[in-house]
């Protein structure tokens, strides 16, 4: 089994400020990973030296057989889907659907005079109809809601059939149907030996997918536990990392967690 991702000792500093503490983390070809973690714990941090855009102040980082220091990031990048707040912020709303997921193969937001060809356009068509928005294609992405742009990014993330795919909070902000449909859509690519290897932010455990196999619990800069799903979502680790004594339940691929003291007032009732 060949290593995707092999993070060393990676630390990173901000002033006196230290955002990943000596960080070792290894992911492995054909696995789908989880990281979970409260706010500020350092996901996004993490995400911007998976995804090769930001180096750390200590400690090695291999990905995808390059080291971070000695490779070209302008090659390495188009080898990592990347969907994320902060790029979902720089697609310009006027530009059409289809448009947002075809850029995605110079690596540019915003359409100008590049020379796209055939085969490109009907990758970008069939992405986005893995995700059920091929009918808004000639559509703007201003006009989207919440979910649809979600969905929209992801095709885009996929547009260089990378390697290795990064989705940070791809379910912030959705609504109830939205998440469900997300974590479908998800859960599908999960299960599809040929999808790239997956990293998935979340704060809430119920938006993780079925199909996801490994996690990785993050608080205050350092990793709480990584591993096997089941065996690292546990409602010790899941506290621990929370810093609130949390319970959790496991069923028809799905998890949930809530409150203790919540759940021993209810259960007095
Ligand atoms: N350039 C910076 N200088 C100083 N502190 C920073 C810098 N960038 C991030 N931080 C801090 O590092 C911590 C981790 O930030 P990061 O965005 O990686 O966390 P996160 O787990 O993704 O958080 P959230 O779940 O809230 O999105 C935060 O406390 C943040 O304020």
């Amino acid at each position: 089994m060949s290593t995707v991702l092999d993070l060393k000792g990676v630390t990173v500093r901000r002033g006196s400020t230290t955002i990943l503490d000596s960080v070792d983390w290894q992911v492995n070809e054909g696995e789908r990973w989880v990281v979970l973690g409260p706010n500020g714990a350092g996901k996004t941090t993490l995400m911007q030296i998976v995804s090769a855009r930001m180096h750390p102040t200590s400690g090695t980082a291999h990905i995808l057989d390059e080291t971070l220091g000695k490779v070209d990031v302008f090659e390495l990048r188009p080898r990592i889907g990347l969907s994320s707040a902060a790029l979902a912020e720089r697609i310009p709303a006027s530009e059409t659907v289809r448009d947002v997921v075809l850029t995605a193969a110079y690596g540019v937001t915003g359409r100008w005079r590049e020379e796209y060809e055939e085969m490109d356009s009907s990758r970008a068509q069939s992405l986005l109809a893995a995700f059920d928005v091929d009918t808004l294609a000639d559509r703007t992405y201003g006009t989207l809601s919440e979910g649809e742009r979600k969905r929209v990014q992801i095709a885009r993330a996929l547009m260089t059939d990378p390697e290795l795919l990064l989705l940070d909070e791809p379910a912030a902000g959705l609504d109830l149907g939205g998440r469900e449909e997300l974590v479908g859509a998800l859960s599908e690519i999960a299960q599809d030996a040929a999808s790239p290897v997956l990293v998935l932010v979340t704060h809430h455990v119920e938006e993780i997918p079925p199909g996801f196999t490994h996690l990785l619990l993050l608080g205050h800069g350092t990793i709480q536990a990584a591993g096997p799903l089941e065996e690292v979502l546990t409602a010790e680790n899941l506290s621990a990392a929370f810093g609130v004594e949390l319970l959790v339940a496991h069923g028809g691929g799905r998890w949930l967690a809530r409150a203790a003291r919540g759940a021993a007032r209810q259960a007095r009732h």
